[in-house]
């Protein structure tokens, strides 16, 4: 079993004990009473390369990252450095996460909110809109077509957007097959969690200009960030290099600034 499969295996154990306590119609009444979503889409297309900044405890590859004592307030920290968007990893057993970190930092922020989990049901997507996101993520790599399609329709019927995550460009022809407006280039390989930062040059600037593109891991900084820029990235998503930094608020101004200043590539929309 590979790393993604064993991830996969947890997540569905967990997910059936929370359906065994909570049922479905019980979730999608909290999720019609949840504030309406915000609009993803319009921050990820304002002008220069966004950031979206994570919440991220742990990762399978170097384990506890550093002590998060509160998520709100590194949220708060996010918000206040411009990120467009913030990530909230709510996978428990790998990452540390939990809906509680993301219920805590919708409290905190205004900005739009991303539940990044390993999304297999529609109950999961329904959860996330109970809890306050606008936005989850689809990994291509976890899920079959006919499910992609079907969870990428729930998530749009509910006014949310989907990442569609991929990580070879077999993956991104999936992705635009099911109707992905957004996508975005993983540059870890969830099956063996190496990175390859070249992932993102190879298969962006095959993707239809239309496509919102977020590169997403491994950015160590403004250079990074400047690199995706030139290979059309509308966005990059950070976690441990914001959440190791020390003061993750200049963290995300650095990258921030650098993804307006006028010598940053611009996306070509
Ligand atoms: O911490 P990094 O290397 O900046 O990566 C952030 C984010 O891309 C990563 O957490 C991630 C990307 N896709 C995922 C899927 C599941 C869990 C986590 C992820």
């Amino acid at each position: 079993m590979n790393v993604l499969e064993s991830i996969l295996e947890g997540v569905r154990a967990d997910l059936a004990a929370r359906e065994a306590l909570t049922p479905l119609s019980v979730v999608k009444e909290l999720a019609a009473q949840a504030q309406p979503p915000r609009d993803v889409m319009a921050a990820l297309r304002a002008p220069g390369v966004g950031v979206i900044a994570e919440v991220k405890r742990r990762s399978p590859s170097k384990g506890e990252l550093a002590g998060i004592a509160d998520p709100a307030e590194l949220a708060r920290d996010y918000e206040a450095g411009g990120a467009r968007v913030i990530s909230v990893l709510t996978e428990e057993r790998r990452f540390g996460g939990s809906l509680a970190d993301l219920d805590s930092v919708r409290t905190a922020v205004d900005v739009p909110l991303l539940r990044k989990d390993f999304m297999v049901s529609p109950y999961q997507i329904h959860e996330a809109r109970a809890h306050g996101a606008d936005m989850i993520l689809l990994i291509v790599a976890a899920l079959e077509q006919n499910v992609l399609e079907a969870l990428l329709d729930r998530a749009e019927s509910l006014g949310m957007t989907a990442l569609v995550e991929v990580h070879t460009a077999e993956e991104a022809d999936r992705a635009l097959e099911a109707g992905a407006q957004v996508i975005g280039v993983n540059a870890r390989d969830l099956t063996t969690l190496e990175v390859d930062r070249d992932c993102f040059g190879r298969i962006a600037p095959g993707l239809p200009s239309e496509i919102i593109k977020i590169a997403e891991s491994g950015v160590r900084g403004p250079g990074d960030l400047m690199t995706y820029a030139g290979f059309g990235a509308d966005a990059v998503l950070v976690g441990e290099g914001l959440v190791t930094s020390g003061n993750p608020r200049s963290a995300v101004t650095q990258l921030v600034t650098a993804g307006s200043h006028p010598a940053c590539p611009r996306p070509s929309r």
